[in-house]
């Protein structure tokens, strides 16, 4: 049967690969940088060309789907997940990392209908890896299958986790609790990459059992939430309930006796959910 889906998909990886290559032409620049929520959630002209590159490129090919951006939604975009067929982009996850050359930089593209990811796209632009799943089919890296990693045991485990954009004392508090739980499980070591995408992308590629964040947003996370099923791995909340993309927290890991291992350390809290109408 024919995946009504697959030419959509196609375009995302070739529009994923272009703006690869916008991102490390602008390397070489000046990187003119500003904030957004706080002094240290940053933002590019860069991030705002990129996203703007994809969605025009989309809307040519596929007048009649939905966007949310992160860009966007920062410019005033509503950010509200419906069944349309939606495209779910991150132009440049990792922006931090961009501004300081540090070499883990993604453009992340996911696909959803009737609030069900179809496919996603990851391109690490500075690794030149291309991720990609099609829901059912598998995930791949350069067209390379992906695994995830199968230890069963989190004492045998590095698990992944980010500090986030947020500096209020009492969420950066809770971060720290949790990682403090997590890394006396005993674990071998806690990792990050500065990008949600790639971290996700790390647990499909059996490098990390598991990765968990709370603050992170829709488009950071939804691409790589299908790699990392599509991988043989399991989604959930940080309560342990089924993963919610709207929600701002996360936990992808390579099993769920892993995954729910990790809730049990979580000091679990709620930022404003992505989709929350006063979230601006
Ligand atoms: O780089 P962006 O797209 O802003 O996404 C990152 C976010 O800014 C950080 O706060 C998170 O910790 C990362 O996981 C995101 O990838
Ligand atoms: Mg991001
Ligand atoms: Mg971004």
């Amino acid at each position: 049967m024919a995946d009504v889906w697959q030419t959509a998909m196609d375009h995302a990886v070739g529009a994923a690969r272009r703006a690869g290559q916008v991102v490390r032409e602008a390397l070489q620049d000046d990187r003119k940088v500003m904030t957004k929520s706080s002094s240290v959630d940053l933002v590019t002209q860069t991030d705002q060309k990129v996203e703007q590159l994809i969605i025009q490129s989309v809307k040519e090919k596929f007048p009649t789907h939905r966007f949310i951006g992160e860009e966007s939604v920062a410019a005033g975009e509503s950010c509200v997940l419906t069944d349309a067929p939606t495209w779910i982009i991150d132009p440049i996850d990792g922006t931090t990392n961009f501004v300081h050359a540090f070499p883990f930089v993604a453009v992340s593209i996911g696909f959803s209908v009737n609030k069900q990811v179809e496919f996603g796209v990851v391109f690490s632009c500075l690794e030149d890896k291309m991720f990609t799943a099609r829901r059912g089919k598998g995930a791949f890296c350069n067209g390379e299958p992906l695994q995830v990693s199968d230890q069963e045991d989190i004492k045998q485990s590095i698990i992944a986790t980010e500090f986030g954009s947020s500096r209020d004392p009492d969420a950066v508090d809770r971060i720290f609790s949790s990682l403090r739980n997590v890394l006396c499980i005993p674990v071998h070591g806690v990792r990050g990459a500065g990008t949600a995408a790639i971290n996700m992308c790390l647990v499909a590629s059996g490098c990390v059992e598991a990765y968990y964040e709370i603050g992170i947003h829709v488009w950071d996370i939804a691409a790589g939430s299908l790699i990392v099923s599509e991988a043989g791995g399991v989604l959930m909340d940080v309560d342990g309930g089924p993963l919610d993309l709207m929600s701002r927290r996360i936990v992808a890991a390579n099993s769920r006796t892993i995954a729910e291992r990790i809730v049990r350390e979580i000091d679990a809290f709620g930022p404003p959910r992505d989709d929350e109408p006063l979230r601006r």
